[in-house]
């Protein structure tokens, strides 16, 4: 799992190790220096000679780019430091002068744009040390022109230079992955101690490229911290599946109701069902007229109709809340779900069930998986004025406003999934793939969602009396990894790429084990259906469970 700290949380925890001498800025340095020139092996550039680009503000995070400067500089490297603030970090300048750094000293000049940007032509490597956790969005003047000014530049350069930004991409909302001014996208970005919350969120993680976690030491003093932002791997959603045992039958592996589809939408039955059934779980109660149930039964006839109990509930897929017999069949399942204390999920026309606050008060267990423009309605159908724009400009925020307005979970679908409890870590997920933005994609994720919950048979029903309220939130979570896997498995990409929890500051020469990102996927991939997505549902799982 990776665990995204706050700025504040990483300064209280570096504060009693900069007290007692420890050298962090050092050893970020070196890690630094060290991904600096593995980047440049990777895209077979000899380390001497190279050309690097130090971008260097008046902070410790510039100061963390001129001491690694002076290694690469020691290594043969010709590094270039363009100086952007009057008084930037003394030891790092001296440093790098003393190893052979060539230092431009830019602060206050007029022809800045023009100066940067020629020293940049000639480097193959821009390192973006203008601002780290110290500074507070957006870069002010003249660093924003400059940036934009570099953005431009490298967009328009035959061979692209490698852009590593150090800690964060400069100008990036660190603890909200705001981005509301000019950013240079970064191929990699080297973080200290560990991941910030907008390395991870929408819209400022798309502008992080690869993130490396450097340890400097940090790791026992947030040890004792929450994080703000998680992300899950492989690994986690592993330990987190349920399996079924000898023992287990299809009641003790959880039954699932679903209200989805209608006359008008019924594939949306299909899709939902499909999604449930191929993640897994005991038995699935569809409730629905008989367009769509012989849909449903065509492609699974292993559906009941019959009602009884269920451990979950997935309700709204396809379903016009203006239907009045599908709106009313919404309404008793979910009346039926929160008598029962069972989890019930709310997609698409379901969402319309918490528009107002009949059902105020709701507990954890109900998970609500809006994409933006739904989030959207349902904010300003509760009085928090909301355009779809707010929504994408600030996902997480505004899945943590609608989570504590209802009291559910709420999991933002979008390039990356954003999932809110009202309180705890926020979750962001990004292991899908552009081909699975299609139609009836988000009804198989409620599928998948609500058979894992069911799987958790009535072991949630204590999480729904507001204890431990973030475990439906990390199933939220994996349901989006799993749905996201098999829709890269569907389109041919190979599994998600693994997120490395942390990379220790000396990286290995030749690509180890730990490198699986680059060996897994393979190519662009092609286009998937909805149905697609639920067909590599089991190997999705499978490939997991390994
Ligand atoms: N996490 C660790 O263990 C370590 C992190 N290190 C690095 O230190 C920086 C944080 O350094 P700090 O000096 O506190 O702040 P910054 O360098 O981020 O920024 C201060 C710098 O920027 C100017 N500034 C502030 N806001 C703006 C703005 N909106 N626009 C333009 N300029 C702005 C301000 O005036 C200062 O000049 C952290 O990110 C790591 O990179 C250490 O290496 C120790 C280990
Ligand atoms: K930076």
């Amino acid at each position: 799992m990776i665990r995204a700290h706050t700025a504040a949380d990483v300064r209280t925890a570096e504060e009693p190790l900069l007290a007692a001498g420890e050298p962090l800025m050092d050893r970020a340095a070196f890690a630094l220096a060290t991904h600096v020139a593995a980047e440049l092996r990777e895209r077979g550039h000899r380390i001497p000679g190279s050309v690097i680009l130090l971008l260097v503000g008046g902070g410790n995070n510039g100061g963390d780019a001129l001491f690694a400067g002076s290694h690469l500089a020691r290594r043969g490297c010709q590094v270039h430091a363009a100086v952007l603030a009057e008084h930037p970090h003394a030891a790092g300048l001296a440093a790098a002068r003393a190893a052979g750094v060539r230092v431009h000293e830019l602060a206050g000049a007029p022809d800045l744009n023009d100066a940067v940007t020629a020293l940049a032509r000639r480097a193959g490597v821009w390192v973006d040390a203008l601002t780290g956790i110290g500074a507070r969005a957006p870069l002010r003047e003249p660093l924003a022109g400059l940036v934009t000014a570099l953005a431009a530049e490298r967009a328009a350069s035959p061979d692209e230079p490698v852009v590593v930004a150090v800690d964060v991409p400069s100008g990036i909302g660190v603890d909200d992955g705001a981005v509301p001014g000019p950013v240079l996208p970064a191929d990699v970005t080297v973080t200290m101690g560990a991941a910030k919350p907008g390395l991870l969120l929408p819209p400022a993680a798309a502008l992080a490229g690869r993130v490396e976690v450097v340890d400097v030491g940090l790791e026992g003093g947030l040890a004792g911290q929450a994080p703000a932002v998680c992300r899950l791997s492989a690994t986690d959603v592993a330990d987190l599946w349920p399996l079924p045992g000898p023992a287990d039958h299809k009641y003790t592996r959880g039954v699932l109701g679903v209200v989805a589809g209608s006359q008008t939408y019924p594939g949306a039955a299909v899709l939902a069902v499909a999604g449930a059934v191929r993640t897994g779980l005991g038995m699935v109660r569809y409730h629905g007229p008989e367009i769509p149930t012989s849909l449903v039964h065509a492609r699974h006839p292993e559906v009941v109709t019959a009602p009884g109990r269920v451990q979950a509930w997935a309700i709204g897929c396809g379903i016009d809340p203006d239907d009045a017999a599908r709106a009313q069949e919404m309404e008793r399942g979910f009346a039926a779900g929160l008598a029962a204390r069972v989890p019930v999920v709310l997609d698409a026309g379901g969402l319309s069930l918490v528009h107002d606050d009949a059902h105020a008060d709701l507990p954890a267990t109900v998970v609500l998986t809006p994409h933006a423009g739904e989030l959207a309605l349902l904010l300003t159908a509760r009085g928090e004025d909301t355009t779809r724009e707010d929504v994408d400009a600030a996902p997480a925020r505004h899945a943590r406003l609608a989570a504590e307005v209802t009291g559910a979970t709420v999991l933002l679908k979008g390039p990356t999934t954003v999932v809110a409890a009202p309180d705890g870590p926020l979750y962001a997920q990004a292991d899908a793939t552009p081909w699975l933005a299609t139609a009836g994609a988000g009804d198989v994720l409620a599928g998948v969602l609500g058979a894992l919950l069911a799987g958790y048979g009535d072991a949630l029903a204590v999480y729904a009396e507001g204890r431990l309220a973030g475990v439906p939130a990390s199933l939220a979570a994996a349901a989006a990894y799993v749905h996201g896997r098999a829709a890269r498995l569907a389109a041919g990409q190979g599994t998600p790429p693994r997120p490395r929890d942390v990379i220790f500051s000396v990286r290995r020469a030749s690509h180890g084990e730990d490198d699986i990102s680059r060996h897994t996927t393979t190519g662009q991939g092609g286009p998937i259906s909805a149905l697609d997505v639920a067909v590599a549902l089991p190997a999705a799982v499978a490939g997991l469970l390994r």
